[in-house]
């Protein structure tokens, strides 16, 4: 039986000042999956992770994103699916996405490559559908297809990849669940002008800094005067967090996705290796449970491995 393995990375959405918009790839953690076809029509899913998550395909977001495949598809065929996952579901860091991007990249290599990485990001959009309750590819996107990538639009998708400087990656993840939808819930339906000016002038920036390796500029762009003031009340210890990680020569961060994790990102693995003690110094003194990772952008997203 044709069987296939992949492993579908973490991602950072957003990226601070990029709400729904831009997202980045990370080398870990990922989760593994293995994908065969079954002989009878379906999709079959086992987890074999300690999340609990649901197994019955219409509420897995791996199984409706490969249900949304399987339809344009329009032959009869059927999927066994295995996820082990790594990515802990409502840390902030993409694990309702690498499931459902890592579905349809195994599945459309087992097809003989038929969708094109916008048609796989379309069919895992309505994963995240049923995770966060709307449409986001800020966490797909990038997870298909390696490094950044910024989505113009969605209806009808416009994604471009960005050229990104190597960059690490530090991540505190305090060990608390915040639901993507609950955290978009709590957001105002409308922005004041003067803010929305701000943010898409440091989108811009964030844009040209790492088009142009100008680490000084990226610094300057990771700021968010619209979705972060609201989110970061639910994240013990954020403003400290950030404020030590900048002052110890970190470029700048936020919090990733719809949080709880919070990022920073850094020019050396010097520095990232640094403000990994800074997070972790600040979360001991507080006494909140928190996983540190310190990585880098993955260029390749969704690898397929045997
Ligand atoms: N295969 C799956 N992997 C992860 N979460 C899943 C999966 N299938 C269903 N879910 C549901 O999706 C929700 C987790 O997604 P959510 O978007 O809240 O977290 P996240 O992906 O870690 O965050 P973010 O999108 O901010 O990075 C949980 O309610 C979980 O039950
Ligand atoms: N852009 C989304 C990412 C989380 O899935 C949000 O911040 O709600």
């Amino acid at each position: 039986m044709k069987e296939i393995k992949v492993l579908a990375p973490a991602t950072i959405a957003n990226l601070v000042c990029g709400f729904d918009i831009l997202g980045m790839a990370l080398k870990e953690p990922y989760d593994e999956m293995t994908l065969a076809f079954k002989d009878e029509p379906g999709i079959t899913i086992v987890h074999t992770d300690e999340f609990e998550l649901p197994e019955e395909p219409e509420q897995n977001v791996s199984g409706v994103a490969l249900q949304s495949l399987m339809e344009e598809y329009n032959k009869p065929v059927g999927f066994n699916l295995t996820i082990h996952k790594n990515i802990k579901p409502g840390s902030g860091l993409g694990s309702s996405a690498a499931s459902s991007a890592g579905a349809v990249v195994a599945a459309n290599h087992l097809l003989g490559y038929i969708f094109s990485k916008e048609d796989l990001v379309r069919f895992a959009m309505n994963g995240e559908k049923i995770a966060g309750g709307v449409k986001h590819a800020d966490n797909v996107s990038p997870c298909i297809y390696g490094g950044v990538t910024l989505i113009r639009s969605i209806f009808p998708l416009d994604i471009i990849p960005l050229n990104v400087p190597p960059l690490f990656i530090t991540i505190v993840h305090p060990q608390i669940e915040v639901r993507t939808s609950d955290s978009r819930q709590i957001l105002r339906k409308t922005v004041q002008l003067k803010d929305a000016i701000r943010q898409w002038g440091n989108i811009g920036g964030l844009v040209m800094g790492f088009m142009n390796n100008d680490f000084e500029l990226i610094g300057r762009s990771l700021e968010d005067v619209i979705i972060e003031p609201i989110r970061s009340i639910l994240i013990p210890g954020f403003d400290e967090i950030k404020e030590s990680c900048r002052e110890a020569g970190s470029l700048g961060g936020g919090i990733s996705g719809s949080g709880p994790s919070i990022f920073m990102v850094n020019k050396t693995e010097e520095t990232a290796l640094k403000v990994e003690k800074i997070m972790s110094g600040i979360y001991e003194r507080i006494g909140v449970d928190y996983k540190t990772y310190v990585t880098s952008i993955n260029t390749t997203g969704v690898k397929i491995v045997e």
